[in-house]
């Protein structure tokens, strides 16, 4: 795969890298094709946009930052750790710990409320609920506030909310416990384009008043200037 970054803004040397990943190859399994990734240098507090064809690669790559797959070669460091000799339930613990995922279809749990979803990774981690600075139930009532989710939805299933609504419930659980990376995978794409752009700017106001790293995928272009750094991965013949 021909792969090319562009890094607007320099990694600044002072600060502490949150993802660094170095010759990453992946290969799904009973597929031969294997995909090739750039290497990733991203500062703590740095968001980087992840951009590609359909295609290319850019789950993939977010799955394998996210500890859901093993690369089968090359190293992921994130917050100092090697996840790529960790196991399959230290990857997933280090990940509950550690990172707020938003998946392309959310992965809510639709027998849930919208809160009960929300407050998921604090009842999963020990490390996230401690890290809340208030109880678990206002730092929700607080996220899904700020993300416009008004308090007749909170105890709602989810499968209940519009599909703009269902997303920032997902960001909403991703934030929550203030975890060091938010790894968000096209969670703008049902979105039309004043909802996209209002949704961008709280998640990314959000994460850096927590100076959460931010990796987030996208084949849309016009986000790109809302980021540090720039990924491209190039279409796959
Ligand atoms: N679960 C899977 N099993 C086998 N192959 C897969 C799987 N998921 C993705 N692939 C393959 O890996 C390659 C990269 O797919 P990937 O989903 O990472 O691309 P993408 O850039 O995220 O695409 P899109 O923008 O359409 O979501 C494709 O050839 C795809 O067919």
């Amino acid at each position: 795969m021909n792969t090319e970054q562009e890094a607007l803004k320099m990694p600044r040397l002072d600060q502490p890298l949150a993802i660094q990943t170095c010759n990453l190859a992946f290969r799904w399994p009973g597929q031969t094709a294997v995909l090739h990734f750039p290497d990733i240098a991203l500062p703590q507090g740095q968001h980087l946009f992840l951009h590609g064809p359909s295609g290319s690669g850019k789950s993939s790559l977010l799955g394998l930052l996210a500890g859901m797959q093993r690369p089968i070669s090359g190293s992921i460091k994130l917050l100092g750790c090697h996840l790529d000799t960790l196991s399959a339930s230290a990857r997933d613990r280090f990940r509950a710990d550690h990172a707020g995922v938003i998946f392309q279809q959310f992965n809510l749990v639709p027998y849930l409320s919208a809160m009960a979803n929300t407050l998921l990774p604090c009842r999963l981690s020990r490390l996230r609920k401690e890290r809340s600075t208030t109880a678990p139930e206002q730092a929700a009532e607080t996220l899904l506030t700020h993300l416009g989710i008004t308090r007749d939805h909170w105890y709602r299933y989810v499968g209940q909310l519009s599909i703009g609504q269902q997303q920032r419930v997902a960001a909403a659980r991703a934030l929550i416990g203030a975890p060091e990376l938010i790894l968000a995978d096209e969670p703008t794409s049902a979105l039309d384009t004043d909802n996209r752009d209002r949704f961008l700017d709280l998640l990314l106001d959000l994460a850096r008043e927590r100076n959460s790293s931010v990796v987030f995928v996208s084949h849309d272009q016009a986000l790109a200037r809302h980021f540090d750094q720039r990924l491209n991965l190039e279409a796959r013949p």
